[in-house]
């Protein structure tokens, strides 16, 4: 990916960061690039992610999809990290898939879940379910709600089920005592980093992807990692994300010109919220889409409180189509020009109305949406959001505040004595009832 940091700074809007600012910043880089370099080597919890690309063996997890290749459809349950890497890449990729739908199941909503389950073919469908640690509850229970609707519709679903998980727990042992095709998560990779591993990978192996493309994209991109947010995308954009929350766009609204690039957002959301958001600190991600969301966010992110950097997300190439002439003259303009023409120039207009306004947005360019391209997308947004953890100096890697909610929920299930589960009888009320 390569980055376009310059509406970012001080001399175009505000908030800003002045070139002399940048220079200041990047003495910071370096030493959180040293020490990131140093959790690389030594395999460290959540610093290993920027390993994957050449740790992941796309050759096993192929071997490991093998019995469920020919399928018509994959169905994915996992929720969070163990969902969005994989739904990322094969939303990004569908055009070239080898036709099997993959489906997530990343909610519980008992109405969708039924509804989602009634339009799949069973009897040509796959059932991919992920979860690293193997006690996620929404996960182990949709996996329950599925088994038994292969098994009302008579079909096997031991056959067709590819377990991704650790080396222990709840669901390892059920993998075990199924027989099931199982894949390990990999050590020291937090969910939200997985998607460069069988976390990510599986489906898009299922999918028909070419894993080795993109796994070489995520290394090309780790080989832009240096010392400088001068020389390095993911840096510049990790220390100019940083740099502007520092001096108050306490949001960053992510806003891909793809359709295809529209879960990818939700992937960022991931990334950023729970890795950064600790100690007080960190910087809200808000999901929209070119050219779509121009229509209903705009207003707000050109004309609303200045605390907002906008991050594009463009591809420089992309598929074509002719928009027909008409014999209205005032839609001539149209009839010469192509789709892909209209949305590059709504992308411009976009930017440049923001740069206006002293609105501060970053340009992060593709050169298409294709394997190798997406790859490095991924791995250079992690590789962002490490060195902003750095800089934050926040625990990246944790996210303590979700388990307290994980384990509120399974205490008051009865799944365990959580004192968590406590601050549910305690809430404070004060209804308004009609
Ligand atoms: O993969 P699992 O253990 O099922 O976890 C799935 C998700 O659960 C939690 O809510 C964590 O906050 C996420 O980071 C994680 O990706």
């Amino acid at each position: 990916m390569d980055v376009d940091i310059g509406n970012a700074l001080a001399s175009v809007a505000s908030p800003g960061i002045s070139r002399e600012g940048l220079e200041r910043l990047d003495e910071r880089v370096a030493t959180a690039h040293e020490r990131i370099e140093a959790g690389r080597a030594n395999d460290e919890h959540g610093y290993a992610a920027l390993n994957l690309p050449e740790r992941t063996d796309p050759d096993a997890i192929r071997a490991a999809v093998e019995p469920v290749a020919d399928v018509d459809a994959l169905v994915t349950i996992g929720i969070g990290g163990s969902a969005l890497g994989a739904a990322t890449i094969t939303d990004a990729l569908a055009d070239a898939g080898d036709g099997t739908e993959a489906v997530y199941l990343d909610n519980i909503d008992p109405a969708w879940i039924t509804r989602r389950l009634e339009a799949l073919p069973l009897e040509s469908t796959a059932i991919n379910v992920v979860s690293r640690s193997g006690t996620t509850a929404e996960t182990l229970a949709n996996f329950l709600v599925v088994r038994e609707a292969f098994e009302d519709a008579g079909v096997d679903w031991t056959e067709r089920t590819v377990v991704t998980t650790g080396e222990s727990g709840p669901l390892r042992s059920l993998a075990n005592r199924h027989d099931l095709a199982a894949v390990s998560v990999p050590d020291g990779v937090p969910g939200r980093f997985s998607a460069l591993s069988a976390v990510g990978l599986v489906a898009a192996a299922v999918c028909g992807h070419d894993l080795e493309a993109i796994l070489e994209g995520a290394a090309a991109e780790a080989d832009t990692l240096t010392g400088s947010l001068f020389e390095c995308p993911a840096y510049a954009y990790g220390a100019t994300a940083y740099a502007l929350d520092a001096r108050g766009a306490s949001m960053n609204a992510m806003v891909p010109y793809a359709e295809s690039l529209e879960t990818y957002a939700e992937w960022f959301a991931q990334l950023w919220a729970e890795s950064l958001g600790k100690d007080d600190l960190g910087q809200t991600p808000v999901r929209a889409l070119g050219v779509t969301d121009q229509h209903s966010q705009l207003q707000l992110y050109r004309a609303g409180p200045r605390d907002k950097l906008v991050t594009f997300v463009t591809p420089r190439k992309t598929a074509d189509r002719d928009i027909p002439g008409t014999d209205v003259d005032e839609l001539a303009y149209l009839g010469d020009a192509t789709l892909g023409e209209l949305l590059e120039a709504e992308f411009e207009a976009t930017e440049a109305s923001l740069a206006a306004a002293g609105r501060p947005n970053v340009r992060v360019e593709l050169e298409s949406v294709d394997a190798f391209e997406l790859g490095g997308l991924l791995y250079g947004m992690e590789a962002a959001c490490v060195l902003a953890g750095e800089l934050y100096e926040v625990s990246t890697f944790t996210q303590p505040a979700v388990e307290w909610a994980k384990n509120a929920t399974r205490g008051l299930l009865g799944g365990g004595e959580f004192e968590e589960a406590e601050a549910v009888a305690e809430k404070t009320t004060l209804r308004v009832e009609r």
